[in-house]
C-alpha cells in the first residue's frame, strides 16, 4: 500500500517520517527541492518515502492525506478537485475555514467519493517524526472505513482510537488552538499559572458550548482531539499558537510567515458565535486582539468583569 501525504511541512514531514517506517509514502510539497523538510530541520525522512514536488506522483497511492493549513484548503481542494475526486481522503488540519465556516472534512467531501476522516488530537510534529509515543483521533462518518484507515495510519509509535464523531473532532482541533493563543496571552502579560488554569478551564467551556450546539458529543470533547489537545497546547512552548500568544501579551514581535491555526479560526469562531448566540467570551476576545480592536487591559478588564454566575 502507498499512503500520499499533500503538504510537506512539518506535520506532513512528520507523518511521513512515522507511516514509513511501515509502509510506502508519497511526500508531495509545492516548492519541495530535495529531501530536508525546513519546516522541520535536522529530520531524516526513511528511505521508503518519495519527496517530490511533482503532484501527480500522488496518483496511485490508496490514501491521501491533506496536511495543509486550514485556511488553504478550501482554495487547494477546487484547485486539485479532478486530482481529488473518488479518493480515500484524510484531513489533517486543525481549523475552521473563515470564509465559510466549514470544517476540514465538509471541505474534502466536496471531491466526492468515500466518506473522508480527520486527524487530530495532542502531536507534536517534532515528537512524531522522532519516535516518541503519541496518540491522536481518527474520525471519520463511515465506522468501517474509519478502522481500516485506522489501522492503516497506525503505527508502533503513533496510536489512532477511532470515532464516527467528525464535528467533535473537527471542533476540539479547532478550538483548542484559540484556546492555546489566549493561555499564551495571559502568560505573555504576567497573569500567572493560576490565570492560565482558569482560563483553559473556561475555555474548554466554551469549547463544549459550540460544538455541543453543532452535534458534537461530549465524551469527543473530553478526548485527545479536545482536552488532550487543548491540554498540550495551552502549556507548551513547542507550540506555535501559545508562542503567538505569548508575544501578543508581551507586546513583542512575532514570525508572520509561522502558521498559527487559532488567529483566523479566532475570526471564524468569534463570527458563528454573534450569528448563533453562543456565549464566547475568550475566543471573541482573541479574534479582537488578533485584529488589534481591543487592547490587553481591555481584554482583561472585559472578562473579569462578566456578571458572576453558576459553574
Ligand atoms: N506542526 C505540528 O506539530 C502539527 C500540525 N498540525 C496541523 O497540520 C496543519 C499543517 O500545519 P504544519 O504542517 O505544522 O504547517 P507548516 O507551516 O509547517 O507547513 C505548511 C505547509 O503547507 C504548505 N502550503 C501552504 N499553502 C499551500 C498551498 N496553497 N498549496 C500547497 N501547499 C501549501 C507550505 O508550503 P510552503 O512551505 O511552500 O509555503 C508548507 O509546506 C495545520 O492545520 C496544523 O494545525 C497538527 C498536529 C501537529
Ligand atoms: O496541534 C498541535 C499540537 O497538537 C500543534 O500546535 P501548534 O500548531 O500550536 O504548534
Amino acid at each position: 500500500m502507498t499512503i500520499a501525504i499533500l503538504g510537506a511541512g512539518a506535520f506532513g514531514a512528520a507523518l511521513a517520517a512515522t507511516l514509513g517506517r511501515t509502509t510506502d509514502v508519497v511526500l508531495w510539497g509545492r516548492n519541495q527541492t530535495g529531501r530536508a523538510i525546513a519546516r522541520l530541520p535536522g529530520i531524516e525522512l526513511p528511505e521508503t518515502v518519495t519527496v517530490t514536488a511533482e503532484i501527480a506522483d500522488t496518483d496511485a497511492a490508496e490514501v491521501l492525506l491533506l496536511a495543509l493549513p486550514m485556511q488553504t484548503l478550501a482554495p487547494f481542494v477546487d484547485t486539485h478537485l479532478a486530482r481529488l475526486s473518488g479518493r480515500r481522503l484524510v484531513a489533517c488540519c486543525k481549523g475552521v475555514d473563515l470564509q465559510s465556516g466549514l470544517g476540514p472534512v465538509e471541505i474534502l467531501a466536496r471531491a466526492g467519493g468515500p466518506a473522508p476522516a480527520v486527524l487530530t488530537g495532542p502531536s507534536f510534529a517534532a515528537d512524531i517524526a522522532i519516535g516518541l509515543p503519541t496518540a491522536l483521533t481518527l474520525a471519520c462518518t463511515d465506522d468501517q472505513l474509519g478502522a481500516r484507515l485506522q489501522g492503516q495510519l497506525s503505527t508502533p509509535t503513533l496510536r489512532l482510537y477511532r470515532t464516527t464523531d467528525v464535528i467533535g473532532a473537527e471542533l476540539g482541533g479547532a478550538l483548542k488552538n484559540v484556546i492555546a493563543i489566549a493561555s499564551g496571552v495571559v502568560i505573555g502579560a504576567g497573569l500567572g499559572d493560576s490565570a492560565r488554569a482558569a482560563l483553559m478551564t473556561r475555555g474548554y467551556a466554551e469549547m463544549q458550548r459550540l460544538a455541543l450546539a453543532h452535534g458534537a458529543r461530549p465524551e469527543t470533547l473530553a478526548g485527545l482531539s479536545g482536552f488532550g489537545d487543548l491540554v498540550l497546547t495551552c502549556t507548551s512552548d513547542h507550540s506555535r499558537n501559545f508562542r503567538f500568544g505569548r508575544a501578543l501579551g508581551q507586546g513583542s514581535a512575532f514570525d508572520p510567515t509561522t502558521t498559527v491555526e487559532g488567529a483566523a479560526t479566532a475570526r471564524a469562531v468569534a463570527r458563528i458565535a454573534r450569528e448563533e448566540k453562543i456565549d464566547m467570551p475568550i475566543s471573541t476576545m482573541v479574534a479582537a486582539l488578533v485584529d488589534g480592536k481591543i487592547g490587553l487591559t481591555d481584554a482583561m478588564q472585559s472578562l473579569l468583569s462578566r456578571p458572576l454566575k453558576p459553574e
